[in-house]
């Protein structure tokens, strides 16, 4: 990367058994979303680079400063980090209205009272909570308490964005809408932004680029698409190895390119239309019958997973299925053969950008 990288880390620390030893960078206006099984040291990693962790060895810089260098004896701590995070509990103070939750780190910072509270409702303004300033946390919901966190970790003008599992707490309804709308926000943040997750839908519709965690070690790095078409563990693939195609909705029907897909619940504007491997089934005439999606494609490579084979696949969209090995021996497939694959629209899910 240039000069651009705004967060560079080299990171080494040990918890009790556990090593974390990873490098990570990420550049201003990227949002990483940093994904990996329990334990793998993804919060560990948010930690060390909030300031919350000392690291035993390595380096980080944040915008060009460096602020923990073990061996030249650098450490800034938390609050001299210029770093906004959001937790998944939020820790908002219950015994402070939400507009005093926002301007409080202003006020800790020694911005006149008067400034932090304008500062604070612009802030709730833009997160469409401007109404709800006089509240205490207990009387909002999961994804308004969530929103106000939000507004809090911006309030410092912070130059990076630090969240872990930021909708965790959230009900599957609530947290649909919650994540259209911390991405817009995510998004338009001009510094780095790096989101701990543990939801494979979540990464891949929050971030520019996924970096898995596996054991304390990057196991793999690259945009959302990437990852989803070659995961390169078998913990990836189940998890995030899910067809991704961006296109355009209007109600049930998605143009993804040239091609048009049939979804079963109206949308409009842009969309991340996602399905498991699975969900494709390839057959070598065209199918008949129920209501699927069908396109013509050509196997262009294939991997063995175990019991499974994923067939990567080239046509209208690139997509990956997985089928048994007794499937690729019926259906005769291999490099160049051309094949049939359908999808039924339930098998899909649409997720508005
Ligand atoms: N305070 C601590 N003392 C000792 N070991 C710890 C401590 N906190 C975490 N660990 C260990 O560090 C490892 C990494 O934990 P970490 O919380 O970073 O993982 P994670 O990827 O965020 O997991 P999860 O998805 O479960 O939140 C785990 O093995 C954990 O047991």
């Amino acid at each position: 990367m240039g000069t651009d990288v705004s967060v560079e880390a080299e990171i080494r620390v040990r918890r009790g058994g556990f090593v974390l030893d990873t490098t990570l960078e990420v550049a201003d206006g990227e949002v990483v979303a940093l994904l990996g099984p329990n334990g793998a040291g993804k919060s560990t990693l948010l930690r060390c680079l909030a300031g919350l962790l000392p690291i035993d060895a390595g380096r980080v810089a944040l915008a060009g400063r460096v602020v923990d260098a073990p061996r030249q004896g650098v450490r800034v701590p938390a609050a001299g980090r210029d770093v906004g995070v959001v937790f998944q509990d939020y820790l908002l103070f219950p015994h402070l209205s939400v507009l005093e939750n926002v301007a409080f780190g202003p006020r800790a910072r020694g911005v006149p009272k008067a400034e932090a509270r304008q500062r604070a409702r612009r802030l709730l303004e833009r997160v469409g909570l401007a109404e709800r300033a006089a509240d205490r946390p207990r009387e909002l919901s999961g994804g308004q308490a969530q929103r106000v966190a939000l507004a809090r970790a911006l309030a410092g003008d912070p130059s990076m964005l630090l969240l872990d599992e930021p909708l965790a707490a959230l009900d599957v309804d609530t947290r649909k809408d919650v994540r259209r709308e911390l991405r817009g926000h995510l998004q338009s943040f001009d510094g780095p932004v790096v989101v701990v997750t543990h939801d494979p839908v979540e990464a891949l519709t929050l971030a520019d680029r996924l970096v898995v965690l596996e054991q304390g070690r990057t196991r793999q790095s690259g945009t959302p698409a990437e990852v989803a078409r070659r995961p390169r563990s078998p913990w990836v693939a189940r998890l995030v190895g899910l067809n991704l195609l961006s296109g355009e909705a209007a109600d049930t029907t998605v143009a993804v390119g040239a091609a048009q897909l049939t979804v079963p619940e109206p949308a409009h504007g842009p969309v991340d239309v996602l399905f498991p491997p699975q969900a494709i089934a390839l057959h070598r005439e065209r199918p008949h019958g129920s209501p699927r999606n069908t396109w013509r494609a050509v196997v262009e490579g294939m991997d063995v997973e175990g019991a499974r084979v994923r067939i990567h696949l080239d046509g209208p969209f690139p997509v990956v299925a997985e089928v048994t090995h007794a499937a690729v021996a019926e259906l005769g497939l291999a490099e160049g053969v051309g094949v049939w694959a359908a999808v039924k629209a339930v098998e899909l899910t649409v997720h508005p950008r």
